[in-house]
């Protein structure tokens, strides 16, 4: 049964569980499973290779854990002296107090508990050579010189043990072998020389392995003697030999701690390297320490970087954590590879102790585990990097292309290299030295997302420059056109088409010229160039629309009419007299204004060449996708043969008023009253004014008249009473002409013809003048 015990402390080095003990393997020989965490306990776990291992072996109750204890300050079971029985079972180990030792006491051989029985002594042989670099054989005085002794078969077992696992090394161990009740008698020297003769003789009958037969004894052991006073019989002699013995168990030139002993097992491995040693041993196989190292170094070394990954991913986890927000995360880059060292610093602290091939396979195992975990931080870095790219590009595109007069392949250039450097930048930044990472991927796909922005944004510019470069067309052929449409004629097709090709050439000039900043290909200057020739159509076509709806180009024909019938050819109004061919020159005037409406129907240059070439629909479409279909033939028809006759009729009949009201005229010249006979009847009413002046009555009213004429002025009357009495005027005037006119058109029938004709005559001459 495993079991641990503490006795009372004697703290000397700090550590408060120094002094306790704890049975390693038990009397039914089971390895203590918890040994890695005293080896903690012990506080030797970071301890490396500074440490050492002592086992002692010697018969039961020889006072080897007596001299341990005195040794080492460890706290083992002494025999109760009354009692006389075998105390220590199995093997027990501590701590020595001040010293980073551990201190093995092994069950005593030729113990009465298991008599016969010696394989465990062998295997106590094997499992404490495996570890112990110095062994203590603990002997009595007397016994030396027997050797058919307990002692001899303890050598032989250790000789041919150390042979089967140390034999084709140079590993050395030493053995110490301390005489105990040395009486004094026989001086040391010869005790020594006793028991290296019988040790070489032993060393002689042991059978060698093959290879090993010309190996000697001091090629695997180092041969120490001490001898110890009697210690119930001298114990101050005895104090002082174990105060001695105790100062050399240090390094140096006079020390037993040497590097050659030492089984190199980091102290981290001790407990699970003795438990694998005793599970070999237990079980009867082979011992092979090579393998056991490896296995060992595997072992550790796996735990080893567990424990370093696990670190490492607690750490990383806030980066992690970082990158989630869609944020490229400042100094990834260096904090991954802060990380990273870390982990393997920690994991070269204490795995680098172990077998140099294992070591080495495990850091390229875990480098590869730390940067597979860190290569999603890395593409997520990437990704931000991505996104915060593109929105760079964006602003400086912007910023660019706000200012006046850009070029816009400057400012694309511009944009595109920050944005490209700020991502090479970053991503160089997250790169981990040895990591196999690249970002030419991404730096691609970052291309191409800057190549479509690129695009749409050269588009959308294009766009804005054909919109300007059409707006200055249209003010360019706004009043040029207005005025041609404006004159009719032959011709008239000719000047406005002439007027839009100067200002369509223009505008391609100015296209041409800044579409070199753009670096646009043929093709999109092909597109862009016949949306403009369309988009001037369109312009031109609207301006003609504006110019031909119903009631304007009615104007226009009457104006031209007007122009024709009602003005000679001087500009002069004409008065018509009955010897003008109103007739003929109203029906000259009306066709050829009729004709007009044939020129306004379509727009038809005398010069086929001035219209303007389309390719077809179907062929080639302009830069806006949204564009309502062009169709060029189409677009030339402006009236309708419908129309054309609808407005023809209309006109004829406002010019056929004109033709009457010209025939009017005529009439009313005819009838017309001098004025100087208005004179003559004012002059023969003189009496009768004087007479009015006079009479009071009369003067009265007239005053009243007056009056009234001041109010009405005073009120603003004047004009309503003053068109009233125009018009009441007028209707005198007429029904005064009607009067006269039938009077002297119609006079009394009269017997004679002269006489008429002397009536008529005087009464035409006065209207004609
Ligand atoms: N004569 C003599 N007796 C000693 C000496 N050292 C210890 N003893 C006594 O020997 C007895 C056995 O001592 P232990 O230290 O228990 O001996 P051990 O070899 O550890 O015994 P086991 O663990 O049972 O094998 C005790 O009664 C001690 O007092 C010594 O140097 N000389």
């Amino acid at each position: 049964m495993i079991s641990d015990s503490v006795q009372t402390p004697s703290i000397t080095n700090g550590h408060a569980d120094a002094s306790m003990r704890v049975q390693v393997i038990d009397e039914d020989k089971k390895f203590n499973a918890d040994l890695s965490k005293w080896i903690d306990k012990w506080g030797l776990r970071s301890a490396g290779f500074d440490y050492d291992v002592v086992a002692v072996f010697g018969s039961q109750s020889t006072g080897k854990s007596t001299l341990l204890n005195k040794l080492f300050g460890t706290t083992f079971d002494v025999m109760d002296e009354t009692q006389r029985r075998q105390t220590t079972k199995g093997i027990w180990m501590c701590r020595a107090d001040d010293l980073p030792v551990l201190v093995m006491d092994v069950e005593g051989t030729d113990g009465r508990e298991r008599g016969e029985d010696q394989d465990f002594e062998r295997k106590s042989a094997l499992f404490s050579l495996a570890s112990s670099q110095i062994l203590l054989v603990n002997l009595w005085e007397h016994q030396i010189g027997l050797y058919q002794g307990a002692n001899m078969a303890l050598l032989k077992t250790v000789i041919e043990v150390n042979l089967s696992l140390f034999g084709k090394t140079d590993q050395k161990t030493l053995l110490l072998f301390v005489i105990r009740d040395h009486v004094g008698a026989t001086p040391l020297t010869n005790l020594s020389a006793t028991l290296t003769a019988d040790i070489e003789r032993i060393w002689a009958s042991v059978s060698k392995p093959e290879g090993l037969e010309s190996r000697l004894l001091t090629d695997y052991f180092d041969l120490e003697y001490v001898g110890l006073a009697h210690k119930i019989l001298m114990p101050d002699k005895f104090e002082a030999d174990v105060k001695s013995l105790r100062t050399r168990f240090t390094f140096g030139p006079t020390g037993f701690f040497k590097e050659r002993y030492r089984r190199r097992i980091p102290a981290d491995g001790v407990g699970v390297y003795m438990d694998s040693i005793w599970e070999q041993v237990s079980s009867n196989k082979d011992l092979d320490l090579p393998t056991q190292q490896e296995l060992l170094a595997q072992f550790r070394c796996d735990e080893i970087s567990k424990a370093a990954l696990e670190a490492f991913t607690s750490r990383a986890k806030e980066g992690r954590r970082n990158l989630e927000g869609g944020k490229a995360v400042a100094n990834l880059g260096g904090m991954m590879r802060d990380w990273k060292t870390e982990a393997l610093h920690r994991f070269d602290t204490e795995a680098s102790r172990y077998h140099a091939g294992v070591y080495k396979s495990k850091r390229e195992d875990l480098t590869a585990a730390l940067h597979a975990y860190l290569q999603p931080l890395f593409m997520a870095q990437l990704k931000n990097l991505h996104k915060s790219s593109l929105a760079l590009f964006k602003v400086q595109l912007e910023e660019g292309l706000r200012k006046d007069g850009y070029d816009f392949a400057t400012v694309v250039g511009d944009a595109r290299t920050k944005s490209q450097t700020a991502f090479k930048e970053g991503a160089d930044e997250v790169l981990i030295p040895d990591a196999d990472w690249d970002y030419d991927l991404e730096l691609q796909q970052l291309d191409e997302d800057l190549t479509s922005l690129t695009a749409l944004s050269k588009s959308d510019e294009m766009k804005k420059m054909v919109n300007s470069i059409e707006r200055t067309f249209k003010r360019e052929i706004g009043e040029k056109v207005d005025l041609e449409l404006g004159r009719p004629g032959p011709k008239m097709w000719d000047t406005v088409l002439t007027v839009y090709s100067a200002a369509l050439q223009k505008a391609e000039q100015a296209y041409v010229k800044k579409a070199k900043s753009f670096g646009s290909t043929p093709d999109e200057d092909a597109k862009s160039l016949l949306t403009l020739r369309q988009r001037a159509w369109r312009a031109l076509k609207v301006k003609v629309d504006e110019h031909t709806t119903e009631t304007l180009l009615l104007s226009k024909l009457r104006a031209s009419f007007e122009e024709k019938f009602r003005y000679d050819e001087n500009g002069v109004p004409r008065v018509w007299s009955k010897n003008d061919d109103i007739d003929g020159l109203f029906r000259k005037s009306r066709d050829e204004t009729v004709e007009l409406i044939t020129v306004y129907s379509r727009i038809k240059p005398s010069n086929p060449d001035l219209l303007p070439a389309f390719p077809p629909e179907e062929e080639f479409s302009g830069i806006d996708g949204n564009d309502e279909p062009f169709e060029f033939e189409e677009s030339l028809l402006i009236l309708s043969e419908a129309k054309q006759v609808d407005i023809t009729s209309k006109f004829r009949r406002e010019a056929d008023a004109y033709f009457v009201e010209a025939k009017r005229s005529i009439v009313s010249s005819i009838a017309q009253i001098p004025y100087w006979v208005y004179g003559i009847i004012l002059l023969l009413g003189w009496n009768e004014a004087i007479f009015v002046l006079f009479h009071p009555i009369y003067l009265f009213t007239i005053i009243m008249a007056g009056a009234a004429a001041y109010a009405i002025f005073q009120l603003n009357l004047a004009g309503p009473l003053f068109q009233i009495s125009r018009t009441v005027t007028n209707e005198l005037q007429r029904q005064a002409h009607g009067r006269l006119k039938e009077y002297f058109a119609d006079p009394p029938a009269s017997p004679s013809g002269d006489l008429r004709q002397r009536r008529v005559s005087p009464g035409t001459e006065m209207l004609e003048k």
